[in-house]
């Protein structure tokens, strides 16, 4: 998993609104060179939304997000979804993940919670939310004293900041929201998202 997420650099962080939106939205988010996405668990169109880019798009890297309890992530497994996702750090969701040999991703904001995850065996987590709990100095901070830990950064970051965290060595691969804005989502203008979608691998070519 690791391989393939630092590979798409930037993560797209999306609310389905529908699940008819879902192939279409894999295909132009793949087409425009980021074949991942994480559907977050804050709409009912999420499980059906994974299962249908599961079935048409197999290219992508779908995974869920916002997973806050081990039912959640059972849903999100059985639709297709390659990884689970957390805002936060649940251990009852990560033990559920390891058990059932599913890549987990537990958000964290503090070296405790870092620290919790590696007794985990965990070797890459969230930092979430990356630019309120310190940013790029907060990951420089992090890779002192957790050297083989890998980050993904998500909450705040843009098109304007993504390179500073990507050209951090302790970063994996960034998430973020401003790929599949809401409106252009609603309004199934796919070739803006496309577009969009291309500018942010341009910008992952650009330091990778
Ligand atoms: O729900 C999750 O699993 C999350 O981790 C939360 C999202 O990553 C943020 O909502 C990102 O939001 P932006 O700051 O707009 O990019």
């Amino acid at each position: 998993m690791q391989e393939i997420l630092y590979k798409v650099g930037i993560v797209p962080v999306i609310k389905m609104d529908c699940v008819e939106h879902a192939v279409p939205l894999a295909r132009a988010l793949a087409n425009g060179g980021l074949p991942a996405a994480e559907i977050t668990f804050r709409s009912e169109a999420a499980a059906g939304s994974i299962r249908a880019i599961a079935e048409a798009v197999p290219e992508m890297f779908v995974c869920a997000g916002t997973v806050l309890t081990p039912e959640t992530a059972q849903q999100a497994v059985e639709a297709g979804s390659k990884a689970v996702i957390s805002p936060g750090l649940n251990l009852e969701t990560v033990r559920w993940s390891i058990q059932h040999g599913v890549p987990v991703i537990p958000g964290t904001a503090t070296p405790s919670e870092v620290e919790a995850c590696m007794r985990e065996g965990l070797e890459l987590v969230k930092l979430f939310p990356a630019e309120v709990v310190g940013g790029v100095n907060m990951l420089k901070a992090m890779a002192g004293p957790y050297a083989g830990m890998k980050f993904m950064p998500t909450g705040g970051v843009k098109p304007g900041n993504a390179k500073d965290y990507l050209t951090q060595k302790n970063v994996l691969c960034c998430g973020g929201t401003w790929i599949v804005p809401m409106d252009l989502l609603e309004a199934g203008k796919f070739d803006e998202i496309e577009k969009l979608a291309r500018e942010a691998a341009q910008l992952r070519d650009s330091v990778r």
